[in-house]
Parts: C-alpha cells; sequence; structure tokens
C-alpha cells in the first residue's frame, strides 16, 4: 500500500477520497452515463456510454436524417474515409502510423481475414501455434481455417499448455516456435488472468525463426500502451466496444506492419481498393496501399460513429496516464481485498508485477458465480464471472472512482459476511 506520511491508516474510506481528489483524471467520469448508486467494473466486456461518444452517433444520425446518400462524401464526419478518419485517432494507442490501422469488421471476422491473408503453409511449415487459454472465438477461427486448407486442427492446431490454468510462460511458447509452425496468434492480455504477454520478446524469437506473429489485442487496446511498429508485430486485431466504449457489437480494428502492405488480403472486398478507384468498378482488385486494403465490405458506419467520440477522450487523456492510474487503482484494490477479506476463501489470480499484468483484477473463489450474483443484484455492484471461479472486476481509468473501489471492497465483505451468495445458484447466468 502506498504510504501517505500525513495519514498513519490508507485502508480508510478518508484516504480513498484523498486518492480522488489527488486524480487528474477524475474528470472525465462526469463524461460516462454510469446508473446512480451503482458501480460498474465489467468495462473490460462492455464499456460505458460516454456523452461524446453519444454525440457524435447523433451527429452520424442527422447526417443520415438531412443528408442521405451525400453523407459518404459531405458533412463533418464523410462517412467514406470513416474508417481511416478512426484509424488515424487509434492508431497512438497501438504505436503505429495511421495507414498500419483500420477500423472494420469484428475481432472475429478481422482474425479470418489475417489468418486467411498470412497463413501460408509451405513444405514442414503447416501448423499454427496458439495457447490453450485463448478466447474460445479465436480458437473456433482458427481451427476452420485450418479445416479450410483441410488439415485437421487436432494436429495442426498446437495449443501452448498453461502450467497452472492461469499463465502462460514466455519460455514454453518460445519452445514450441518449432520449424513445423507457421503463423502464431496470441492474446495480448489474457481474458480471464489478465496476464500481459511480453509481446516484444516473442515478436523477436517468432521472427528469429522465421514464423509471422500476430496479437488479439481485446483485452490491451484502450488499456495498455502498445508500440506495436516499434516490436515489429506482424499484425493485430482487437474490439472497440470494452475499454474503447464504442458500444455493443461496435465495429473491431486491425492493425498491419507496413512491411505486409502490399500482400493481398486472403478475403478480398470492395472496400479494400484504392479510394480514388473504389467506384470506376473495375473487375480488377486495385489494392489500398495500408491496412484499409484488408476492408471487405461496406463499412457499418452506425456501430462506428460512436467511437469517434469515444477516441477523441482517449486522446485528451493521453494512455500512458491511464495506464498509471491503472495499475495503481488495481495495486490499491488487491492491498484492500488482501487486508479486507482475509480468510473468506479468495485468491488474488491476476499477476502481481505491473509489467506482466492489464488492466484487470481475477479474483478466484469457488462460489464465484453466486458472489457475482449477490453483488449485482444485493450491492448494485456489476462485476462479471467467468467460469469455473473467476470474478473480474475492473477499474476503468476514466470513470472508476477510488472510492468506488474501497466501496467495492466493503460491500463484497457484506456478501460474505452476511452469506447473501448463499441466496443464488452457483452457476452462471446466460451472458455471464
Ligand atoms: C480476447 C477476445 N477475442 C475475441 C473475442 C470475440 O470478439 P467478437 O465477438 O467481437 O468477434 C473477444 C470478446 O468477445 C475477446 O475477449
Ligand atoms: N462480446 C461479448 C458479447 O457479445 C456479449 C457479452 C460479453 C462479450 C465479451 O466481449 C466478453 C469478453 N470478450 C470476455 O473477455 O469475456
Amino acid at each position: 500500500m502506498f504510504q501517505d506520511p500525513l495519514d498513519p491508516n490508507p485502508y480508510s474510506q478518508e484516504y480513498a477520497q484523498k486518492l480522488d481528489e489527488q486524480d487528474e483524471l477524475g474528470c472525465y467520469r462526469e463524461q460516462f452515463y454510469i446508473k446512480p448508486d451503482s458501480i460498474y467494473l465489467d468495462g473490460n466486456s462492455l464499456g460505458l456510454l460516454s456523452k461524446r461518444a453519444e454525440k457524435t452517433l447523433l451527429e452520424i444520425l442527422e447526417a443520415w436524417k438531412t443528408q442521405g446518400i451525400d453523407g459518404w462524401t459531405q458533412g463533418q464526419y464523410p462517412w467514406f474515409y470513416l474508417a481511416e478518419k478512426l484509424a488515424a485517432m487509434s492508431a497512438p494507442l497501438v504505436g503505429a502510423s495511421e495507414d498500419e490501422v483500420i477500423v472494420t469488421g469484428s475481432t472475429t471476422t478481422n482474425l479470418h481475414q489475417l489468418v486467411a491473408t498470412f497463413y501460408k503453409p509451405q513444405g514442414n511449415r503447416t501448423k499454427i501455434l496458439a495457447d490453450e487459454l485463448n478466447f474460445p472465438s479465436d480458437i473456433y477461427a482458427l481451427q476452420s481455417q485450418l479445416k479450410l486448407h483441410g488439415y485437421d486442427p487436432a494436429k495442426y492446431l498446437v495449443q501452448v499448455k498453461s502450467r497452472d490454468g492461469r499463465f502462460l510462460q514466455e519460455e514454453d511458447i518460445i519452445s514450441a516456435m518449432t520449424d513445423e509452425i507457421a503463423l502464431i496468434i496470441l492474446p495480448t492480455v489474457l481474458y480471464r488472468s489478465g496476464q500481459l504477454l511480453d509481446i516484444k520478446r516473442l515478436t523477436a524469437e517468432a521472427h528469429a525463426r522465421g514464423i509471422l506473429i500476430g496479437f488479439d489485442g481485446c483485452h490491451s487496446v484502450g488499456s495498455i500502451p502498445h508500440s506495436f511498429s516499434e516490436w515489429d508485430v506482424d499484425f493485430a486485431f482487437w474490439c472497440n466496444y470494452k475499454y474503447l466504449n464504442s458500444g455493443p457489437g461496435g465495429t473491431g480494428s486491425l492493425y498491419i506492419n507496413r512491411k505486409h502492405f502490399g500482400t493481398s488480403p486472403g478475403l478480398a472486398g470492395w472496400f479494400g481498393t484504392r479510394k480514388d478507384k473504389q467506384f470506376d468498378m473495375e473487375h480488377q482488385f486495385h489494392q489500398a496501399e495500408t491496412a484499409g486494403a484488408f476492408q471487405i465490405g461496406t463499412p457499418n458506419i452506425l456501430s462506428m460513429a460512436p467511437l469517434i467520440g469515444s477516441l477523441e477522450l482517449f486522446t485528451e487523456a493521453n494512455i500512458e496516464k491511464l495506464r498509471q492510474k491503472s495499475l495503481h487503482i488495481t495495486q490499491y484494490f488487491m492491498d484492500l481485498i488482501e487486508r479486507e477479506l482475509d480468510g473468506m476463501g479468495f485468491m488474488i489470480g491476476n499477476p502481481r508485477e505491473d509489467e506482466r499484468r492489464g488492466g484487470h483484477i481475477s479474483l478466484e473463489h469457488r462460489d464465484a458465480a453466486r458472489i457475482c450474483k449477490a453483488l449485482k443484484e444485493e450491492q448494485h455492484i456489476v462485476p462479471d464471472f467467468r467460469a469455473p471461479n473467476i470474478i473480474r472486476l475492473e477499474p476503468i481509468p476514466l470513470y472508476t472512482t477510488y472510492c468506488d473501489v474501497w466501496e467495492t471492497v466493503q460491500r463484497l465483505k457484506t456478501v460474505m459476511t452476511e452469506k447473501q451468495y448463499e441466496k443464488f445458484d452457483n452457476t452462471r447466468d446466460v451472458v455471464a
């Protein structure tokens, strides 16, 4: 716990208030719609709506209302260039130049596009390397891509094992980079345990063995600064509806290292062509010379509109500062949990070192599912549950206060001491 020499009790509510007073990002909270009397700790599954995101969505609706088809080229945000405009705004979050990013598709469809593009089995190099802890959608996508090539996923998808069910060891991943591997897909941050992988090291090791490597950045983009270009990552893909608060099902994004510009997209479509050629309507594909080449069809403009306002907030707040607060407030959270919930069966299942953890706390408990239900129903706190035993708690630097965190730990203590969780089944809800 960070000690303030003037305050002997860093576990007090007054101390939390003091931290809030000193928080230079505190001004952003009023930008968000937060249900009164509730504490929202699920921004790593669905980020909350901001007034800025609402405004840009309404502006785009207005353009549709008043301009019809001309909205593609006129108005404040001409739709024809919106994917590129949003890419330019997102590029600093991933450490890329603006032409290396494009806002398009969804996480899973972008992964399909990238594997269709970069998985080129040749000779002995036929396998894809992933891990056994990644989000299921990624694994389904990889399995189906292998099947499209006529390969049995049981043999050709190599999934690095976790030694403890929580974390991956970089050494184990590196040992699995054999001369049979054609492509590697890994998460930046693991969705359950919140482990942040060493992206730079893994990329260098993959390249030293002649293997291409791409990352799923769903649980890090908007939470952690990245240097994809400097680290020489080949490609990456992520969603914008978690940390980036673009709304349910909001359009995803992808990054293509500029050394791959000109590689033919595995799945081509007319929005992947050069903008000046697109409406020539030729049957010859004039590929865009940017990451834009990996778009397929018409962008879903209404699902991109909130991201304009949302990214403005990130530009103003600065991702380095957001990460600093995230590390600080999660450390504070862990310290309070250890002190206040000692002996109640909890175990912190995320890495402790700053350089190895993402933005969420992964709190394990054998009654996790019903503790989550009690937190929500009895205490108006929104966490999420991930099977078999994880309570994910995510303080979002733009809108979570230190007092929220302090209050959460107190209410969690009440759930346990008053056995409120016993009113519920220890099974997950439909959308957990
Ligand atoms: C790590 C990760 N990969 C993939 C997905 C799937 O994303 P989508 O449903 O937007 O394709 C998610 C979230 O749902 C995720 O957290
Ligand atoms: N994509 C989601 C959805 O469509 C419904 C509910 C939650 C989600 C999520 O994004 C879950 C998230 N990927 C996770 O880390 O578990």
